[in-house]
């Protein structure tokens, strides 16, 4: 196969924030360049697992190489990437573009510009890309086409004067979306008679192929039998396959400069593959890496263990299946005295963790207990030494600890005008400090610094809440502070309970200790005697509820009569006391776990 001549290959990606449409656009284009067959078509092609439909979002970067035959009577090979529209994927965002030349910039005309949408566009100015701007959904009464435009000039300072109007629902002027890939975006650079240098934008784990590596070639050539090095760590490996996505695999002999596709490799893990990493000939290695982007840091960590004990062994095979196709999900071995054995396991963010908890019990039929989740802290202790603390019950006696940091956030805001007040009571709830309140058009748009354990939880369910859905958020990891953090330890019947133990800012401490006490009162059925629930720092309790005592015969009221209706009961009985846990002479059932970690504002 020759090379596609470079000034005929265009690699681009589709930026917008959530909702905008960009799913649907990127549909119409593999419709309208007929690279899948009508019937073939799904909606939403490109959100491959069954749970990113369900749940309509995009998590994982994918690529698709359509073929369009211009108005220049050309045909060109346009290298479509997608990208993750939710702020839990942004560094999937910066690796697609890092691949890419060009971006459009979706944007729907009916609600403007939104806090991802500047997000996304600034991310795509640092990595050099020629934006063309869409305005979609212009079949909707309520769009607003040229007020849109100003704002895309107005705030992010683009022109917006040919930006292109499409309704990517009804299909209007996708073709206009096309040429303009094609006129606007420029072509890749790349030198086909150097030596081979590609860069590993994503990899995955497939039951077929083994570990796929998804590529983005710089120059030379990238063939089936050749020698590879992986430059980060001189690892070698002999090409089985390349290919390209139509969206389906289909190998080809080469894929040359410009080019993007995938190789295998005999890759063991998708742990070896490092995202960003830069791919080389083992016989003629390039000198120098590609510049990469920054590699994915879990920021959220809880543990996770079996319901059923027994099940541990199926939990360890399952995690070990999902990191296969999720590098940014990290986990390692934790013993609860609580909970039993389990996994601390590390997230890119909440929607992250909900994701993986969802696949676990869904995928591999597990039942689990997750404890509170976490943000990393760091901690100075008073002979100098660091730690990071990712679980609360790890903590070191407070007398041997200098300074505790935490992470904090930079976080964009915009919201209509009449939400503005409560948004901004809810930023200074959460130990917000506010960077700037400006207007973006007639929008009101704050930036907060914010502790990142403070968003974590339901933030966002809250920000949505108390803007009624029309807020939008984002935020990009911000550095670390100290703070007055305490640990804050939960005692049942005078036993501390480690999986519920959490931390929290002091002035948090005695509201979080209460409404902890309070719901674990409700929770925890009444026994033969008397349980005090406590909260305490240290040795100080800060709240405390008594469950009073209760004799309970569940069997009392069929008066001995009935046998077999007993016996049911106590059947039933005894199946609720598998999902128990036992503390000391206390059993805490599964639900009051879940519903005492699932925190409230
Ligand atoms: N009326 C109208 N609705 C559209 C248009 N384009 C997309 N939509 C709808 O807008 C919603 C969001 O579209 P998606 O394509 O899923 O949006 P997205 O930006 O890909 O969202 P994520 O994948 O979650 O990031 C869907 O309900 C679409 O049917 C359009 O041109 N007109």
């Amino acid at each position: 196969m020759t090379d596609t001549p470079l000034s005929r290959i265009r690699n681009f990606s589709i930026i917008a924030h959530i909702d905008h449409g960009k799913s649907t656009l990127a549909d119409r284009l593999i419709q309208t360049t007929g690279t899948v067959a009508l019937r073939e078509m799904k909606e939403q092609l490109l959100d491959n697992m069954e749970l990113e439909r369900e749940r309509g979002i995009t998590i994982k970067a994918q690529t698709v190489r359509l073929q369009y035959k211009a108005q220049d009577g050309e045909t060109y090979i346009l290298n479509l990437m997608d990208t993750p529209g939710h702020v839990d994927f942004a560094y999937e965002v910066s690796r697609s573009l890092a691949a890419c030349e060009g971006s459009l910039l979706v944007v729907d005309a009916s609600q403007g510009v939104e806090a991802q949408t500047l997000a996304n566009v600034y991310q795509a100015l640092d990595a050099n890309h020629e934006i063309v701007p869409i305005l979609n959904k212009i079949d909707l009464p309520a769009a607003e086409p040229d007020r849109v435009k100003q704002q895309i000039e107005d705030v992010i300072g683009l022109d917006a004067s040919d930006a292109v109007l499409i309704s990517a629902k009804t299909s209007l002027n996708i073709e206009g979306v096309l040429e303009a890939i094609v006129t606007r975006l420029p072509p890749p650079t790349g030198d086909a008679d150097k030596t081979l240098t590609a860069l590993l934008v994503d990899s995955w784990y497939d039951a077929y192929l083994g570990v796929v590596v998804l590529v983005r070639v710089r120059d030379g050539h990238l063939r089936k039998g050749m020698k590879i090095r992986m430059m980060s760590n001189g690892s070698a490996h002999t090409v089985e396959q390349v290919g390209v996505f139509t969206p389906k695999m289909v190998a080809v002999d080469s894929l040359g400069p410009g080019e993007m596709g995938y190789v295998t490799a005999a890759i063991k893990t998708v742990a070896d593959t490092n995202v960003g990493d830069t791919l080389t000939d083992d016989r003629n290695p390039a000198t120098e890496a590609l510049p990469g982007f920054k590699p994915s840091i879990p920021v959220v960590w809880c543990g996770l263990y079996p319901v059923d004990a027994d099940d541990f062994e199926k939990l360890r095979e399952s995690v070990g299946k999902l990191r296969l196709n999720d590098s940014s999900f990290h986990y390692e071995m934790e013993n609860s005295a609580a909970l039993g054995l389990g996994y601390r396991c590390g997230f890119l963010g909440l929607l992250h963790l909900e994701i993986v908890q969802e696949r676990l019990s869904r995928e591999f039929d597990l039942d689990l207990i997750a404890t509170a989740p976490s943000v990393v802290y760091k901690i100075k202790r008073t002979n100098g030494e660091e730690m990071e603390l990712h679980n609360p019950a790890d903590m070191p006696d407070p007398s041997v600890i200098a300074e505790i940091s935490e992470p904090w956030i930079k976080a964009t805001i915009m919201v209509p005008e009449d939400y503005l007040g409560s948004v901004l009571t809810l930023c200074n709830e959460r130990r917000g400090v506010q960077v700037e309140l400006t207007y973006v058009g007639t929008r009101p748009m704050a930036v907060y610094r914010l502790p990142l354990n403070e968003v974590v939880f339901d933030f966002y369910d809250r920000l949505k809440s108390v803007s009624r859905g029309y807020a939008s958020f984002d935020y990009t990891v911000d550095g670390y502070e100290p703070g007055d953090l305490v640990k804050i330890s939960i005692l049942v019947n005078a036993e501390p309970v480690d999986a519920l133990s959490f931390m929290a800012h002091r002035t948090q401490a005695d509201r979080r200790g209460r409404q902890i006490c309070e719901k674990l009162k409700e929770l925890i059925p009444r026994q033969l005697f008397k349980i005090p629930i406590q909260a305490a720092i240290g040795g100080r309790v800060i709240a405390r509820e008594t469950i009073s005592a209760m004799s309970k015969d569940v069997t009392a009221k069929c008066y001995g009569g009935d046998i077999s209706r007993k016996r049911k009961l106590l059947d039933k009985q005894k199946e609720g006391k598998k999902r128990m846990r036992q503390f000391g002479k206390v059993e805490i059932p599964q639900s009051a776990f879940i519903a005492a970690l699932k925190m409230d504002a």
